[in-house]
């Protein structure tokens, strides 16, 4: 067992700690991480470090509202990468954002808890890999959650969780939200309560937020690394610490330890741990951080001048993504959250959040949200459903799980000229078949990688978002929307800011539509699998207790190891694998 320590709350100076020798280190205090450190310390007998490259999570008002997330996008909250030039997407190079501080990606995202179709995780066991399907996880997705019902979307309270610390509610709905449901329904999509149930997640519903009964995010920094939690003489969180590389035994079969440092120029320092470094500094980072370490493919290290510890040529390979492409609505005044530009117009909204916690401000800005599959023939009948489907590939993990998705926003994702009101439906290929990869750049751990998602580079995937698009134009001309959207009818010009959302989805042509999802497409920020899990180091990174493959003490436990994408949003999944390793590990120890 390691020393323990009379600190609490969090440590910024790495040099403090190099006489301390841990049990645990973990680097990354991000979704995963922030689980691993406050469960694993729940044994006092165990010391654990966590390590994280940003700083603490407190005092961020912009994460705490849910509807500045966006806010803090190309922030210093944020690591601000861009992909390489998309080959498919006209050689624009897109954002890749990835949260920088405690809490990670989730303490920056747009809130949205989803437990992903069930077919997801059981496609996972059936490539071998014992105890991740649906069956294993589902309880460790229930463990952490505390859900509060809202009586406007009645659920059944069985399949949810409520006795976890993570808070999630139903929160704010817009009333075109509400009618986008209604005309979705109009259009053939089943209206579901509830899309975290083992029925999966096919259909229209409102989406459930991580929001806590104050009104704020609930982040895994403010529901796992609580002020108790803080307290354990045993938890030690060093922030604004990079870790530069993993440290292993001479024999290089062992990791014994990592190096951080503040800064570029700043001094590094050494910090050991007796029984595990465990990677969860994310699907970017954790595969870097291998990369630099010298874990990965040795003729790629070797041209960096990097000794090679362990030839694992999958290290950063399968980069698995989800892409959109936000279609705009002219929207009639007073329906839309638009005049939150306006910093007078905002005053109420936002005095309203900080007085009482309630109202539009506590809306993560995607409100409602349709699963569909692009097989769907009830949905795509028509002739010009890009031609008659033969160009579509059924990658889904299950027939009762979707491919694609549409969310809706009740205000415009770009400037808009004035009068400022839209609406925004945002098709996104949840089980895309292109994959990309990302590779080191340098010896560097200052630089950044290189990440090339390879979006809809098979036209598999562009005949599928063609379809998504075609879809939210139809569901956007229902009658229920009438009153509140302001369409012209049938405009084909492909420059204004409303195509296609003013174009006839039976009549735009499919090269107009393809022209402008490559000009427009970009990214969820959903990138997962560039330290998959597999059944053997010729295919993957680590095995299905997540242990790097041939490297004794190390392990990943974040988005990186998912085999395959889960057809929805990650932030729960990942949750869940923390959750689920971190009660392994700590039944290993006893
Ligand atoms: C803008 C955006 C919107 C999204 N919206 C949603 C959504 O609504 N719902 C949803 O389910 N998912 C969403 N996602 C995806 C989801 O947030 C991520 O899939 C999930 O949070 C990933 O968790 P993780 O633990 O793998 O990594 P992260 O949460 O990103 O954590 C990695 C942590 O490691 C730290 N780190 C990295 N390198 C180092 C290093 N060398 N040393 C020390 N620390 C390091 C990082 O700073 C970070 O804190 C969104 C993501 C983004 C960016």
């Amino acid at each position: 067992m390691g020393a323990s320590f009379s600190q609490s709350s969090y440590v910024s100076d790495a040099s403090t700690l190099v006489d301390q020798h841990y049990d645990y280190i973990i680097v990354g205090g991000g979704t995963a991480g922030c689980v691993l450190a406050s469960r694993l310390s729940e044994d006092p007998s165990l010391s654990v470090l966590l390590v994280e490259a940003g700083g603490s999570h407190e005092k961020e008002t912009l994460s705490k509202i849910p509807l500045a997330a966006a806010q803090l996008l190309k922030s210093q909250r944020d690591w601000c990468y861009m992909t390489e030039p998309q080959s498919a997407l006209n050689g624009r190079k897109i954002n890749y954002a990835r949260g920088k501080m405690l809490g990670g990606s989730a303490s920056i995202n747009a809130l949205v808890y989803q437990h992903c179709s069930p077919s997801d995780f059981d496609e996972w066991e059936s490539k071998g890999l014992v105890g991740w399907g649906y069956s294993s996880l589902a309880p460790y997705l229930r463990k952490s959650e505390k859900f509060t019902p809202n009586p406007l979307y009645p659920v059944d309270i069985k399949h949810r969780g409520t006795a976890g610390v993570w808070h999630t509610t139903y929160g704010y709905t817009h009333d075109i939200c509400d009618k986008w449901m209604e005309a979705a329904q109009a259009v053939g999509i089943t209206r579901i309560p509830d899309f975290n149930t083992p029925q999966g997640s096919l259909g229209v519903t409102k989406f459930v937020t991580f929001v806590d009964q104050g009104g704020q995010r609930s982040s895994p920094a403010t529901a796992f690394l609580t002020k108790d939690v803080l307290k354990r003489k045993n938890l030690t969180v060093l922030v604004n610490s990079l870790t530069t590389r993993i440290l292993f035994s001479d024999d290089g079969s062992r990791a014994i330890g990592i190096e951080v440092a503040a800064g570029e120029t700043s001094p590094r320092y050494q910090i050991s741990a007796s029984r595990e470094i465990i990677l969860a500094a994310g699907a970017v980072n954790s595969p870097q951080l291998l990369m630099l370490s010298g874990i990965g493919h040795k003729e790629e290290l070797g041209k960096l001048n990097i000794p090679v510890v362990k030839h694992l040529p999958h290290v950063g390979k399968n980069l698995l993504d989800h892409p959109m492409v936000p279609v705009i609505f002219r929207a009639k005044d007073g329906y839309t959250l638009d005049y939150m530009q306006n910093p007078i117009k905002a005053i109420p909204v936002m005095l309203r959040w900080f007085l009482t916690g309630t109202g539009p401000a506590t809306s993560n800005g995607g409100e409602a949200v349709v699963f569909v599959r692009s097989d769907d023939k009830t949905l795509f009948n028509s002739k010009v459903d890009d031609e008659d489907g033969s160009g579509l590939i059924d990658n889904t993990s299950g027939p009762d799980a979707p491919d694609l998705e549409i969310g809706i926003a009740p205000a415009s994702f770009r400037p808009l000229p004035r009068p400022k009101n839209g609406m925004t439906l945002i098709p996104i290929l949840v089980r895309p078949v292109s994959t990309g990869y990302l590779s080191l750049v340098s010896s560097s751990p200052f630089d950044k990688p290189s990440i090339n998602p390879e979006f809809l580079v098979n036209p598999a995937d562009m005949s599928m978002m063609k379809r998504g698009v075609r879809l939210a134009l139809r569901t956007a001309r229902g009658l229920a929307l009438k009153p509140m959207l302001d369409l012209k009818p049938d405009s084909n010009d492909t420059k204004d800011i409303y195509y296609p959302g003013d174009a006839d989805p039976e009549t735009i042509s499919n090269a107009d539509l393809e022209e402008w999802i490559r000009n427009n497409c970009e990214t969820v920020n959903h990138c997962a699998g560039t330290a998959r899990m597999g059944t053997s180091e010729e295919d993957s990174v680590v095995d299905h207790n997540l242990k790097v493959w041939g490297i004794n003490n190390l392990r990943v436990v974040d988005a990186s190891v998912f085999p395959t994408m889960v057809s929805g949003h990650p932030t729960a999944p990942v949750v869940a694998i923390a959750e689920r390793m971190s009660d392994l590990i700590t039944k290993d120890t006893k």
